[in-house]
């Protein structure tokens, strides 16, 4: 280990001498750990981090000025959607997607180093169950999904393929997330094919410079971003560890949409057959305010302008149609080639800008108090994983249905929207959908017929509680054999055991 003069002398030449100030209080075991903690950071990066996390709060806050003259939308000819009127194309697509995933050649890569914060949690947002009646967290969602379309492109192509998972992790939620997927047996994964690895932290500033010393043994660390991604992917050698798989496409998404479509066939196989080394999954803004990301030109080049970055007066500006301009919700689910991830970690990294965000960040005073600050006193620099559209050759987007694929879990229920009820509301109502389409019936306790309307009413339960295990079905293919023309009482769980029950009534 680094000795205390080593690391000293390193602190004074980033001007940080401050972080050892309670040094001389502190007992072996808080010294070590002080020392394990400091001795990575090299003190001209910690230098240039504080001095520039200083310099960007300086600068105006919020918006950036004079972007408006330089958006665009999106050009439709780089854009597709999955309700595009070709019911051909999206097959072709679909077909392209499952042979590639047939091929092993489809990654997906989960981006879960966040805090959950806003969810008001201390464990990963992975671990946190909605309350569905089968009591499924979303890792089991998410690893289930995997299982079911590895199957079907093995159906399909009559192979045995692997979607391997990577999931980027923190200081945070890697031990947590580790000790979860062990006690649930990797929710039957094979665990060769689970791979975590842990982005990089960051100090937090004030606003004149100075490292946080969060106690007088610790400084107040905080993950560098989703875009910590591709540093995280050089440091753990993650590329390489794709390249020996044979993987060629990744699939990286962000862990709280509980209806993401992992690897989803139609996705890659548009942006595949297109030729795209990196692309989005979009989905129409609900509202001008919505805290989405907008997928949209910056100059002419395709960018995310996050939801933190953009006025509310371009964010509600309207087209010729009457809808939102800047329509095109950035979902965090993006497609990237291996080759292009190869180029952004060797090339491009570098010249990825940090994000600012001005955060509450408890801290200890000069006599060692511990103090929980009442208004923002802290400066946390992240970098965002779309930062790297721009430098895509051939960049596409694809737009898919809210109703199908986007409900994302940020807030705890005192929050109107995007909580835990939401999330399961939005599950359970798609479900509910599929089984009718696939001709079931439910009932009441009294065995009248329930109202079958599609349309809910805003926050509203579905008439009928029904889940359906990911494990029978993905994205509601293969429900006719177990539910056409079944009169079902609710609450109904289709998983595995109820389906070979429904098959062998059938026969
Ligand atoms: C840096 C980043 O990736 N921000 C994303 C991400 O937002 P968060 O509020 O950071 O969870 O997910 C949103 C979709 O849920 C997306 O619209 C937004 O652009």
């Amino acid at each position: 280990m680094a000795s205390e003069a080593d690391v000293r002398a390193g602190l004074q030449r980033a001007g940080q001498g401050h972080l050892l100030r309670f040094w001389a209080e502190l007992g072996p075991e808080p010294r070590a750990a002080l020392l394990t903690e400091l001795a990575p950071l090299d003190p001209d990066a910690l230098r240039e981090h504080c001095a520039s996390a200083a310099e960007a709060c300086a600068r105006a806050p919020g918006p950036t000025p004079g972007l408006a003259e330089r958006l665009r939308p999106l050009s439709p000819e780089s854009m597709g959607s999955a309700s595009c009127g070709d019911p051909e194309a999206r097959r072709r697509w679909e077909e392209e997607g499952f042979r590639q995933i047939a091929l092993s050649k489809v990654a997906v890569l989960l981006l879960a180093g966040g805090q959950g914060t806003r969810l008001g949690v201390t464990y990963p947002k992975g671990m946190y169950q909605v309350g569905l009646p089968s009591g499924k967290t979303l890792y089991q969602l998410q690893a289930e999904r995997i299982r079911r379309v590895e199957q079907l492109a093995g159906e399909r192509h009559g192979t045995h393929c692997t979607v391997p998972w990577y999931i980027m992790t923190s200081e945070f939620t890697l031990g947590p997330t580790a000790r979860f997927f062990k006690e649930h047996d990797f929710f039957h994964l094979d665990p060769a094919n689970v791979v975590l690895f842990e982005q990089r932290m960051l100090p937090a500033v004030t606003f004149d410079g100075k490292a946080i010393l969060e106690r007088k043994d610790k400084v107040a660390m905080a993950p560098d971003g989703n875009g910590g991604l591709y540093r995280a992917l050089a440091d753990h050698q993650v590329l390489e560890d794709m390249e020996r798989r044979g993987v060629e496409f990744v699939h990286v998404y962000c862990v709280d949409n509980i209806l993401v479509r992992l690897a989803d066939p139609m996705f890659i196989g548009f942006c595949v057959l297109r030729g795209a080394d990196c692309g989005a999954k979009v989905v129409e803004k609900a509202y001008a305010e919505e805290p989405v990301g907008v997928v949209c030109l910056v100059d002419g080049v395709p960018q995310v302008v996050e939801y933190s970055e953009i006025s509310p007066e371009i964010a509600g500006l309207r087209g010729a149609d009457g809808g939102l301009l800047y329509s095109a919700g950035n979902m965090c689910n993006h497609f990237f080639t291996r080759g292009f991830l190869q180029r952004v970690t060797r090339e491009f990294e570098p010249l990825l800008k940090p994000h600012v965000a001005v955060k509450k960040v408890p801290y200890v005073d000069e006599e060692g108090n511990l103090v929980k600050p009442l208004k923002p006193n802290g400066i946390k620099m992240e970098k965002f994983v779309f930062d790297v559209f721009q430098f895509a050759k051939n960049f596409v987007a694809f737009e898919v249905s809210r109703e199908e694929e986007f409900s994302p879990l940020k807030n705890a229920d005192s929050a109107a929207r995007d909580n835990p009820s939401t999330a399961r509301r939005a599950l359970l109502t798609q479900h509910h959908q599929w089984a009718l389409q696939a001709g079931a019936r439910f009932l009441d306790a009294r065995g009248a017929q329930l109202p079958e309307q599609p349309g809910l009413p805003q926050n509203g339960d579905p008439p009928a509680i029904c889940e359906i295990s990911p494990l029978v079905s993905y994205s509601g293919e293969g429900l006719e054999a177990y539910l056409r023309g079944r009169e079902l009482w609710s609450p109904f769980i289709l998983d595995e055991d109820q389906a070979i029950v429904l098959r062998s009534q059938e026969a």
